[in-house]
């Protein structure tokens, strides 16, 4: 599928059996073009760590110094800002309903020194599989049936990394509970009475020219990562319980959640159509394949990562051990520039880490470890296919004939 909205004229989207979908020129592109630019992605995260330190909005990070981060208004929904300026591009954005709804959630995370909270018994399967997938998430949704389920769940507390998971996904779910209730605003205008909740949403619809169908439509990485990290079910449930028992709300509102103030629970909008373990497995299982890492700029070896971010249209590139494509970030927005001149029809790839000087072997590994596929670009068949002429090559893909 392609992007629903949002791509140049000069990019063409393709689907292979072997790489799926990716970018060609759909004209040729002279060398240093800029063939995507795009302001923020569909959702992001900064790992708990960093929250302190890098600006919400535009990912300012000076090596651990805090005293830029002046606007510290939002501190216990973990939202640090440049200034005024920064936290209200972030609200038009987000709109201040996001603001209470991830305050809400900063009280699931276990606070620091306090331990494991006791959880939910859960049994991991023995052995990873579609069915074994859709089987354990079929027990939570059926689960969630029964009266005492969410308050037992309204309980679970999360760890940092379940917690930092947790936001990402709020934030994916609030952008797709505004984009249906845009939607069914406009279908309805002719009638006078609003939905329920719409008085409560703001904030501009602009998701870096991307939608939830975008987002729904990027290759999930749930199977691949799941069998490496059978751990990850469990976190990811945890996950979904949290954001169900706190978000989701079909009583009175004074029972959505009893650890948020008056107010919160006043800003905060009934997400229950939204949290559904589907949508839940969809942000989760898109999140590892495609997202781009938040890294310190400018990007070197020993650059921090600050977080992540997943932008749905330039996640079609593929990766090539010798790409044509260098990907910048300037703050949230990422554009990406040619390399060498592209002719009409030629494949558009960038690189999805620092492979230059690594051999064929050592390639494959890390795409295989931190990608979850084998690396099937031209440089490594070619260089797969010298191997097996006997030829050899040297890092720098130069052929040498013995
Ligand atoms: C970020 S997505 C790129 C878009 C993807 N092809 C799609 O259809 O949505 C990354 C996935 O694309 C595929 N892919 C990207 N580059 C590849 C390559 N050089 N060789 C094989 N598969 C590749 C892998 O399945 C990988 O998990």
């Amino acid at each position: 599928m392609s992007p629903a909205s949002g791509l140049p004229s000069t990019l063409t989207v393709t689907v292979s059996p072997l790489t799926g979908r990716s970018y060609r020129a759909a004209c040729d592109i002279p060398k240093g073009t800029c063939v995507l630019d795009v302001s923020t992605p569909y959702a992001d995260m900064l790992y708990k760590n960093f929250r302190k330190e890098v600006c919400a909005e535009c990912w300012r990070y000076e090596l651990g110094r805090t005293d830029f981060l002046t606007c510290r208004d939002f501190v216990e929904a973990g939202l640090w800002f440049c200034d005024g300026r920064c936290r209200d591009i972030w609200l038009e954005r987000e709109g201040i309903e996001t603001v209470a709804l991830l305050r809400t959630l900063e009280t699931a995370r276990i606070r620091s020194g306090k331990g494991k909270a006791k959880q939910e018994n859960f049994t991991t399967p023995e052995k990873i599989t579609e069915d074994a997938l859709a089987r354990a998430w079929e027990e939570v949704a059926s689960q969630e049936k029964q009266a005492k389920t969410l308050a037992r769940w309204k309980m679970i507390k999360l760890d940092d990394f379940e917690a930092d998971l947790a936001r990402y996904v709020l934030v994916a779910l609030v952008h797709l509970y505004r984009e249906l209730k845009s939607n069914a605003t406009r279908s309805d205008k002719d009638t006078t009475s609003e939905p329920a909740d719409i008085s409560h949403s703001s904030g501009t619809l602009n998701f870096g020219g991307a939608t939830w169908r975008d987002f729904a439509a990027l290759q999930s990485g749930e199977l691949p990562q799941t069998s490496m990290f059978p751990g990850l079910l469990e976190n990811w449930i945890r996950v979904y319980q949290v954001l169900k028992s706190r978000f989701s709300y079909k009583g009175p509102r004074s029972s959505l959640n009893t650890h948020s103030s008056p107010t919160d629970q006043a800003a905060i909008v009934d997400l229950s159509d939204v949290i559904t373990p589907q949508n839940v497995r969809t942000a989760l299982g898109a999140d590892l394949s495609n997202s781009f890492g938040i890294w310190q700029v400018p990007v070197a070896a020993e650059s921090e990562g600050l977080g992540f971010g997943t932008y749905p249209i330039p996640s079609i590139f593929n990766h090539h051990c010798s790409p044509n494509v260098l990907k910048e970030r300037m703050g949230r927005r990422l554009r990406f520039v040619t390399t060498e001149k592209a002719r009409t029809g030629d494949e558009l790839c960038i690189s999805y880490g620092h492979v230059d000087g690594m051999s064929l072997e050592e390639r494959r590994r890390y795409l295989q470890d931190g990608w979850f596929f084998l690396c099937q670009c031209s440089r490594c068949i070619n260089e797969v296919n010298l191997q097996t002429s006997g030829d050899s090559v040297d890092v720098a893909g130069q052929q040498h004939t013995e």
